[in-house]
């Protein structure tokens, strides 16, 4: 036998093994596999395929062609060889269960390419552990220490709303917003003077909001070709130049790990001198305690979760999800106000009753209106901002919903996005309607129940109190007496999600919200 044909002999050996291998597989998942008895499609039951196919060929599409699979095969799908989808709102407190009941992430599906990030941390253990240390800084009284702070950054923002009232420039809101969520959040978690100061500069950059938009962009492929983040890293400036996006990327990367960097070394200087001093040395935050430089300074907390590179990935993620989601929930909520004419001006209406020239209106005072509190719920719900679904798996319980049995360990899925929109629970889902959260206090708890665009349970959103902030945020940049704003150029397709990024963008070129800003009136 010639050398050529012996190879040849090889590879088809070979190819016969991985086709028979293939075989028994699809065969396996088809007909034994304890998922085997779900409704759904085949090909979605044979293969990850069927998912990559709608996610990176069709654009980030899955989220919705599971909302059509659910027309056809009814609440329960199975979407992966793996994975259920349930699309139930009633059962979303079982599978996003809170404290008591064991949940775990898919590890395959939380892996952003920064493993030491909390949103990453696989296992129940360690997740509570890293949960706890970062929840005390978000727990309500924290945030309400850092007030000052914020309010300082929203006088900021401010001034950009007032420098295009002056100049008659139309603006688009995200870049500021994103601006105001990247420096608020960076300066919780480094100390204000450690953190960002991108509202210092004289124009609104759409630094952020270029960086988040192409991290999430990335996060998609990564979930799938998890091999192509390494190696993009190996290889930067190829990686930059095959795909410009990337260097976007590796420039928020290089910002955060610095603060992480200069909160290490503070923390190694500090440690090496006097312990009166070094109390004294450690960051703070008006009167609030900076994230990261007390975990640092915390004996209590072991040193292997100290390290530089753990901590690099979980502020990376940090930047991520405390910039991005709310920085686009304000500009949506903004656009649905504007949108609604009625709504703002019965909003400027309530917010005329506290306003006083002479004093500063409180958060607190903000929390205590009806409508204004009424239009940021609704805000959070039509923003609905988080279109991935989050697949857990209860490893220790066999979940029932109702007469399916499903398998302990198995990941099932809900999407908030449809919770959100759904027409039993909220009639006419996609109009922006305040009036729909103002009910008596038992039927409110009801209906919130539904809110959930952070998702729920000990393994949900750790930054869902700062949604309060909203409050702040929104009165002081565009309800304020001072200035009166109109949508330019913007309609409905600028806010409408059409592709799932983890958090949703909209079509190619429309992510822009922009206003004018008509007058500003001066006391
Ligand atoms: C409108 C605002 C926000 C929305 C819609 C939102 C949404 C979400 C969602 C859906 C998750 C995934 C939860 C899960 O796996 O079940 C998440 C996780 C997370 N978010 Fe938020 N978020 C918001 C604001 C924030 C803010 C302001 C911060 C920080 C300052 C933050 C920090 C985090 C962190 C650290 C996690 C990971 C939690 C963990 O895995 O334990 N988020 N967020």
């Amino acid at each position: 036998m010639s050398y050529s044909s012996g190879y040849l002999a090889n590879a088809s050996v070979l190819a016969f093994i991985i086709l028979l291998y293939a075989a028994g597989l699809v065969f396996y998942r088809l007909c034994l596999s304890p998922l085997a008895k779900f409704p759904g499609p085949r090909l979605a039951a044979a293969t990850g395929l069927y998912e990559i196919y709608h996610q990176i060929i069709k654009g980030g599409t899955f989220t919705w062609h599971i909302d059509r699979l659910h027309e056809q095969y009814g609440p329960v799908v199975r979407i992966t060889p793996f994975e259920i989808h349930i699309k139930d709102p009633d059962y979303y407190s079982t599978v996003y269960a809170g404290p008591g009941k064991h949940r775990n992430k898919d590890p395959d599906f939380s892996f952003i390419g920064f493993p030491g990030a909390i949103f990453s941390t696989d296992g129940y253990e360690l997740h509570r552990a890293r949960r706890k240390v970062m929840g005390q800084f978000f727990k309500k009284h924290a945030i309400q220490e850092f007030e000052p702070i914020i309010r300082a950054n929203v006088e900021a923002l401010c001034q950009y709303f007032s420098i295009s009232a002056v100049t008659m420039r139309p603006l688009e809101v995200h870049a500021p917003f994103y601006s105001f969520t990247s420096d608020t959040v960076s300066q919780h978690a480094f100390g204000r003077q450690a953190g960002l100061h991108s509202l210092n500069e004289s124009e609104p950059s759409s630094t952020w909001k270029i960086r988040l938009t192409s991290m999430f962009s990335f996060c998609l492929i990564n979930r799938h070709f998890p091999l192509l983040n390494p190696l993009a890293h190996m290889f930067p400036s190829l990686a930059a130049w095959v795909v410009p996006a990337f260097g976007y990327i590796l420039d928020f990367e290089s910002d955060v790990r610095k603060m992480v960097r200069v909160a290490i070394d503070n923390n190694w200087q500090i440690q090496h001198s006097d312990k009166v001093l070094a109390q004294a040395k450690i960051p703070q935050i008006g009167p609030a305690r900076s994230m990261y430089p007390n975990i640092l300074a915390d004996s209590e907390i072991p040193q292997s979760e100290k390290e530089l590179t753990r901590l690099e990935d979980d502020a990376i993620f940090l930047m991520m999800a405390g910039t991005d989601a709310p920085a686009q929930a304000l500009a949506i909520t903004l656009f649905h106000i504007l949108n609604n004419p009625n709504v703002y001006a019965r909003l400027k209406e309530e917010l005329f009753t506290i306003s006083d020239p002479d004093t500063v209106s409180t958060l607190e005072q903000f929390q205590r209106l009806p409508y204004l509190t009424a239009t940021i719920r609704e805000g959070l719900r039509l923003s609905s901002v988080v279109t991935t679904r989050l697949p857990r798996s209860a490893p220790d319980e066999i979940l029932q919903y109702q007469d399916w049995l499903i398998p302990a360990g198995t990941y099932v899925s809900m999407s908030t996005y449809f919770i959100l929109r759904d027409p039993n629970l909220f009639p006419e889902p996609l109009k922006f309607q305040p009036e729909r959260w103002l009910l008596n206090p038992d039927d409110l708890r009801k209906q919130e129940k539904y809110l959930v665009p952070a998702s729920k349970g000990t393994l949900g959103c750790v930054g869902q109190k700062y949604d309060f902030i909203h409050d702040l945020k929104l009165k002081w940049t565009i309800m304020t007496d001072k200035i009166y704003l109109e949508l330019y150029e913007t309609t409905e397709r600028n806010v409408e999600m059409k592709r799932d990024n983890f958090i949703g963008q909209t079509g190619d070129g429309l992510n822009n919200i922009q206003v004018k800003v008509l007058e500003e009136y001066r006391y």
